[in-house]
């Protein structure tokens, strides 16, 4: 069987802040329906890393390529097929909870959103919240927001920081489902996590940053 094609491919990476190097040589490739946790102490490198891998930090050393580009800050062909959740998203605090997701199916180029984004809302289980404004959802509420905006967009790479934060256990359990769904329909997927039952039901690959804690 023909292997499936490389969505990430990260060589010889190198971020440091000072005299503290927190990745070093770090190569990574990620094809279509592979999952990869990143896990490992506070302090790891987990969060660096993803950072680098989104745009949003610029490594001192090394090559980022998705879908064989390399990645240039912002390079709106990979901002095409990246879909992040990385800290809460900066809502637009006057827009409320659906015409978020709306805005952002069109501007991917959903034409006739509605269907999915009902969808979405439903999943996400924030139908009755769907007219309030970002600031007036709970925690929680606002996590799940942020995940439904990348459920509302085309993807060929999935980027999650802790997607789990701050779900209640029925949230974390849809998040694993949906996340295992996403894999089997060939999306590449790299998340850090602290949630043992995530990193298990998701991962087809582990990698421990940072080493085991001395
Ligand atoms: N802008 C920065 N300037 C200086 N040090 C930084 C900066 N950003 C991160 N660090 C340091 O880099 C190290 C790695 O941080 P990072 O946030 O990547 O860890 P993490 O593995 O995501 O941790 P956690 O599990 O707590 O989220 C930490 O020691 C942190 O203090």
């Amino acid at each position: 069987m023909a292997k499936r094609p490389t969505v990430l491919k990260v060589q010889g990476l190198k971020r440091a802040f000072g005299p503290n190097t927190i990745i070093d040589k770090f190569n990574l490739e990620v094809r279509a329906g592979e999952a990869i946790a990143l896990t490992g102490r506070n302090g790891a490198g987990k969060s660096t890393l993803l950072r680098c891998l989104v745009g949003a930090d610029r490594p001192d050393e090394g090559s980022i390529e998705v879908l064989g580009t390399k990645m240039v800050e912002s390079s709106p062909e990979i901002r095409r097929n990246v879909a992040t959740v990385i800290d809460d998203l900066d809502f637009f605090p006057d827009l409320s909870v659906v015409e978020h997701l709306d805005l952002l199916a069109r501007a991917h180029g959903l034409t006739d959103p509605d269907e999915m984004v009902d969808e979405v809302l439903e999943e996400v289980q924030l139908v009755p919240q769907s007219g309030q404004l970002p600031g007036t959802l709970s925690s929680g509420q606002r996590r799940r927001l942020a995940l439904a905006t990348a459920f509302v967009r085309p993807r060929k790479l999935l980027i999650m920081d802790e997607p789990e934060q701050r779900l209640d256990t029925e949230g974390v359990a849809w998040l694993a489902n949906r996340l295992k769904h996403e894999r089997s329909q060939g999306l590449a997927i790299v998340f850090a996590s602290h949630e043992p039952s995530l990193v298990e039901a998701v991962a087809t690959r582990v990698l421990q940053l940072g080493g085991t804690r001395g």
